[in-house]
């Protein structure tokens, strides 16, 4: 993307539809008279009273014990330097969005408008009480020091100076794994340093408790090597400073092994890096421009083993991999601060990890096959949902171990349960989905292009690269709306009923007739029939015109529905065709079956429509665990509804052992897993997390979901259909643009796996 179109996008992302990013949310009941008597006067007085009797109720009565403070004055603002407090709020709201997502920490953002120590330190420990942590950020050096020095003695709640120790984890982390790879020794390796502020002398302080050795570092800052016996150094500086006979960067590279860069953009050369010792670690971490472009070092160095701060390539050292993570586990042993013990259990647990076999669904979140640990991972990613479940009980434990820790965890097996229900699933499993899509992107019809916002859905998709829109609809009205919304594309504008298609249309209705003709269907009725855009994208899919097909948003289901069975029909196997709801719940994504079509399945139908979820599951990465519900347990109701359920999941069995179903089941039984071992104790399911519920008719699946959705405000994507013989999908009258994107993407990762077993 060019830097202009980025510099638009983020300016708009930042400031549509809301400025800025983050907002406050009530969690408690707020609807009545009575909500708001105990959320505010006179119900408030208790805890206050409860509190001003022994303080540490405040953990119990706010939200002070998830809740962390990102505080920064704005002077060392990325690699962008002292661009004041204002300006640093938007790296701040953004370090209180990766809280959240990642570790689900609220956070409120604060910028505070003194460079003066003194007050600095003073205006923390003010608020100090508010919160449960304090994530001190973007900070100069050396006044970064003192700050978080002062603050740790004089506070008894876990504060951390995120770009001197977060920066110094993940880069130790990542350091380790690539020393190892290289297979040299880490007390032998000659470390060069560019930048001696913040971040530089923290993260060489971590180095050497690792095993670096300090006569093997030179170090330099803007004025070129730390020498020692230089005047006015701080003593930060001194204690880097080198008896080297060396003055420039450039000298200092020449046979070094590893380069950390934590200064500014672009003041490597290619001939520096081509002076560095064989297999060179080059950590290039200043934001937003590295010392040198990833592309440029592996041009130069086909060697190297290189890492930025960046997301865009491989290797990806930046502290997002560690703060979330380390407050997440300081917070629920209600650390009062956090310690080297602590630090070093975050290292080795981030380097351990990038070690192990990475999970599918990590490798379809990054648009990957095979992800394993090497030169080009060095280092978890940071949308790899193990790291909640990993880092925050390491650094919870060595808390707990080194004495800190004022409220120890016991049982760690619900700790770690807990940890993974923090994350939100929806945008996770969505940004999986678009990320897949984005690997391979497949042309896809918009069969309702002419309505705005199945345009903007079209924009999105070809915007993100995701997929190649084919818009079907009125030209002139299409025109007009892209202009509207200045959707700039050479893309394929088709309006099936104008004289410009007849031949096309002639071609689809000849094929259509040799299908239909002995069900009644003329050659006339066929060309008639090929006007109708539904027929006609069909066609489109099935002639290999176009790889997959979303309509739905100015149609009823069933009215869509025909013509895809008359066109596309059923896939081989497949008794009748159905959909499934991928409902995005607190606990994980949900498979929902049959939420659109088989009005009241017969078992052999419920059989097929779970087999059908079953395979749906596993394309989007899930390892299926259905359960078949009811209103009856195993046979506790002799009815023929109930009989009905537990002769599917008998079939189940018998033609498909391998997938894990079971039932007749009533819904709290199959989503309560400590009910179910006790009641049940035979069941298939136990042990296993529900992922998929198939409902006995369309009535249920229809009336749960969109009773979640509605109760729960719970997003789902689907309808998602399945069974036919390509990837078409249809969906919800009048849907958001939002739920077409999402369909969209569907339709084109489906379009992927028809190709991949073709
Ligand atoms: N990837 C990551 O996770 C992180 C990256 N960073 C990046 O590290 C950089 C520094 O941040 P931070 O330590 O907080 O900031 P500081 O302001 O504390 O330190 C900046 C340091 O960079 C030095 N410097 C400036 N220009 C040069 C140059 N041309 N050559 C060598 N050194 C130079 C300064 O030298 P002098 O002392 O002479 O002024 C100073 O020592 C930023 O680019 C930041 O984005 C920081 C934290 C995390
Ligand atoms: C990543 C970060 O904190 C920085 O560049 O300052
Ligand atoms: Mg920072």
């Amino acid at each position: 993307m060019s830097k202009s179109r980025t510099r638009r996008e983020a300016l708009l992302y930042h400031a549509k539809p809301t400025p800025g990013k983050i907002q406050v949310v009530p969690t408690k009941k707020y609807a009545t008279q009575r909500d708001l008597s105990l959320a505010y006067s006179p119900g408030v007085a208790e805890p206050c009273l409860e509190i001003e009797k022994d303080v540490n109720n405040v953990y119990k009565y706010t939200a002070k014990g998830n809740l962390v403070a990102v505080i920064s004055n704005g002077t060392a603002v990325l690699g962008l330097g002292d661009i004041g407090p204002e300006a640093s709020k938007p790296v701040m709201e953004g370090k209180g969005l990766l809280f959240k997502i990642f570790a689900d920490i609220d956070v409120f953002d604060i910028e505070v408008n003194t460079k003066d120590v003194d007050k600095f330190i003073e205006t923390v420990k003010n608020i100090a009480p508010t919160f449960g942590g304090i994530n001190l950020e973007d900070i100069k050096a050396p006044e970064a020091f003192e700050i978080e020095r002062r603050l740790k003695e004089e506070l008894d709640i876990p504060v951390m100076h995120d770009d001197q120790h977060g920066t110094a984890i993940i880069s130790a982390a990542a350091l380790k794994n690539a020393i190892e790879i290289t297979g040299k020794d880490i007390s032998k390796v000659q470390i060069v340093v560019n930048g001696a502020g913040a971040a530089a002398i923290s993260c060489t302080r971590l180095y050497l408790a690792l095993g670096a050795k300090k006569e093997n570092v030179v170090m330099c800052d803007s004025k070129g090597v730390i020498k020692a016996g230089a005047e006015n150094l701080s003593p930060q500086k001194q204690e880097f400073a080198t008896a080297k006979n060396l003055n420039t960067l450039e000298d200092a590279m020449v046979n070094a092994d590893v380069f950390i860069g934590l200064s500014i953009g672009d003041v490597v050369t290619p001939k520096m890096l081509k002076s560095m010792a064989k297999d060179p670690i080059v950590f290039a971490m200043a934001n937003p421009t590295p010392e040198i472009a990833y592309n440029l070092a592996v041009k130069t160095r086909k060697d190297v083993i290189m890492a930025t701060g960046r997301s865009d390539h491989p290797n990806q050292v930046n502290n997002v991999l560690g703060f979330p993570f380390i407050f997440r586990g300081a917070l629920d042993v209600r650390a009062s601060k956090i310690n080297e013990e602590m630090k070093m259990a975050a290292v080795h647990a981030l380097a351990n990890l990038a070690k192990e076999s990475v999970p599918e669904q990590v490798n379809i979140t990054y648009g990957e096959t095979n992800i394993q640990f090497g030169r080009e991972y060095i280092i978890p990613k940071p949308f790899d949902h193990r790291l909640i479940t990993e880092v925050p009980p390491a650094v919870a434990k060595a808390a707990i171990e080194s004495g800190v820790a004022k409220e120890p965890i016991i049982d760690w097996e619900t700790y770690k349960e807990t940890l993974a229900e923090r994350l939100g699933t929806g945008s996770k499993l969505m940004r999986m989905i678009m990320t897949k899509a984005k690997s391979d992107p497949k042309s896809i019809v918009f069969a309702e292009a002419d309505h705005l916002d199945v345009l903007k859905a079209a924009q999105i998709i070809f915007d993100e690269g995701i997929g190649k829109p084919i818009l079907l609809g009125n030209k002139e009205i299409i025109q007009e709306l892209m202009e509207e919304i200045n959707f700039d594309a050479e893309l394929p504008i088709i309006d099936p009923k104008s004289n410009e298609e007849k031949e096309r249309r002639n071609k689809y209705a000849q094929v259509y007739w040799e299908k239909r003709q002995r069900n009644g269907i003329t050659l006339l009725d066929a060309q008639k029939w090929m006007r109708e855009r539904n027929y006609f994208a069909a066609m489109m899919v099935n002639e290999g015109e176009a790889d997959a097909l979303v309509t739905g948003y100015s149609r009823s289901y069933p009215t869509v529905v025909k013509p895809m069975l008359e066109l596309i029909g059923k896939q081989k196997g497949v008794s009748k065709i159905a959909a499934t709801n991928i409902m995005l719940t607190s606990r994980g994504p949900i498979f929902f079956s049959d939420t659109a079509i088989n009005i009241d399945p017969s078992s052999e139908e419920l059989a097929n429509i779970a087999y059908m979820t079953s395979v749906g599951m596993k394309m989007f990465g899930f390892e299926p665990t259905i359960a078949m519900l009811s209103y009856s347990n195993f046979g506790s109701s002799d009815t023929k509804i109930a009989d009905k359920i537990s002769k599917a999941v008998e079939l189940m069995h018998e033609k498909y052992p391998d997938v894990v179903i079971d039932g007749e089941l009533q819904a709290d039984f199959a989503l309560n897993p400590k009910l179910l071992k006790e009641k049940f104790p035979f069941s298939k399911l136990n042990g296993k997390k529900v992922n998929g519920l198939i409902f006995p008719n369309l009535e249920s699946a229809n009336i749960g979901y969109k009773l979640m959705k509605e109760f729960n405000k719970i997003d789902s994507i689907g309808p998602i259909i399945m069974g036919l013989k390509k990837p078409v999908h249809i969906i919800q009258l009048g849907a958001s643009v939002d739920e077409i994107v999402n369909i969209a993407c569907v339709a084109i990762v489906h379009a992927q796996e028809k190709q991949k077993h073709k």
